[in-house]
């Protein structure tokens, strides 16, 4: 008799969410999240200080309220959304060949229950897509490090793949642009605005090849020597975008939101861009927020309800969000591709 070949594991993950909006487990999500020093790259006493003295006292509650928004009866959208994508990809592999896993990068379901059950199921291969599609090390990079760490103590450790970018991807392209054609059914927009989630500009640098980047028109191009240039990838994300879409280049920004802390962030914020928009007599905005693959607090409370409320105060007239991928159609393609590929 031969031995039947081992399935290979597939672990999603995502960046993490709190358990309830009670403020003391938020609380336990932001130290967890924030004390990761691939987030807060500071030296650990700093970082300790920062996180325990003054972020967990003051922004816990803060954030409790902002969760609050966003709960739904499925609990966190970011959560419910990532079991919908798995269910969704179960349905589309083959099931004698693979076994497919669902994890949090911080609070749960936690990364080592994920790999707990993938050895389980005893599998020969684990590939690792964490959901960004832009590596940045505080997202992308801290999946791999954490999943490194738990693999280190096994006796045997089996092939781990890890997927670091996927904004090439064509149906990462076509699962937004399906998004965005319909968004833009019946309506004329004056601008389209790509927010994606900023990050300190000292961890761009930090994350550039050789002194390629230099926070200018470096970003412009994308190429292997700024692969992982998370400002480059955003900007080719757009481009892409754009093209697929057929939207005029004038009438395209990129910007950053969820700034954190006073040190600069990279540019254009977001909230400024708004200024900049409503000072030009800009009235009908679309934005994409290509940076998550799931509908979460920074999309649908940040960008959809607070720089929409900002837009209108200074006289926009109207103000969209593109829904993200969620576990739309071609999404589940796209991750069934990306999976399929490697094994
Ligand atoms: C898209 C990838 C993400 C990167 C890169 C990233 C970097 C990063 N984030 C913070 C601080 C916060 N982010 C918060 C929420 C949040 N961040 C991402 C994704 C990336 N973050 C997501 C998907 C979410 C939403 C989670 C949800 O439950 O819906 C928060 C918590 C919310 C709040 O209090 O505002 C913080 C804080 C830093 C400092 C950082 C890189 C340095
Ligand atoms: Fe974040
Ligand atoms: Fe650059």
């Amino acid at each position: 008799m031969t031995k039947p070949t081992a399935k290979t594991g597939v672990l999603l993950v995502n960046l993490g969410t709190p358990d309830s909006t009670q403020t003391s487990d938020v609380r336990k999500y932001l130290r967890e999240f924030l004390m990761d020093g691939r987030v807060i790259d500071i030296p650990f006493v700093n970082r300790w200080m920062l996180i325990n003295l003054i972020i967990a006292p003051t922004r816990a509650p803060k954030s409790a309220a902002e969760y609050r928004k966003l709960w739904t009866e499925r609990g966190s959208p970011l959560l419910f959304h990532t079991e919908d994508l798995k269910a969704k990809l179960i349905q589309k592999l083959d099931p004698d060949n693979y076994i497919v896993a669902m994890a949090m990068r911080y609070q749960n379901p936690s990364i080592e229950k994920g790999l707990a059950e993938l050895r389980a199921a005893e599998v020969g291969k684990i590939i690792v897509l964490p959901l960004f599609p832009q590596y940045a090390s505080a997202s992308t990079g801290s999946v791999h490090d954490k999943v490194m760490e738990i693999a280190r103590t096994w006796q045997i450790i089996p092939e781990i793949t890890f997927i670091s970018n996927f904004i090439e991807h064509p149906l990462f392209l076509e699962a937004w642009a399906e998004l965005g054609r319909k968004a833009m059914q019946g309506h004329d927009y004056d601008k389209f605005v790509f927010s994606y989630h900023g990050l300190p500009e000292r961890q761009i640098l930090k994350g550039s090849v050789g002194e390629h980047c230099q926070l200018g028109t470096c970003c412009d191009t994308y190429s292997s020597k700024n692969q992982y240039c998370y400002r480059a990838q955003c900007f080719h994300t757009t481009r892409l975008l754009a093209e697929k879409l057929g939207l005029a280049k004038e009438k395209i920004t990129n910007c950053f939101q969820s700034r954190l802390g006073k040190d600069p962030w990279v540019k254009p914020y977001t909230d400024e861009v708004i200024k900049e928009l409503a000072a030009e007599g800009v009235k009908k905005v679309l934005v994409f927020s290509p940076a998550f693959v799931a509908d979460c607090l920074e999309t649908t409370v940040e960008v959809a309800q607070e720089y929409k409320e900002q837009f209108e105060a200074l006289g926009g007239e109207h103000w969209e969000l593109v829904p993200s991928l969620n576990s739309n159609d071609t999404w589940v393609d796209c991750v069934k591709d990306m999976v399929e590929s490697r094994s």
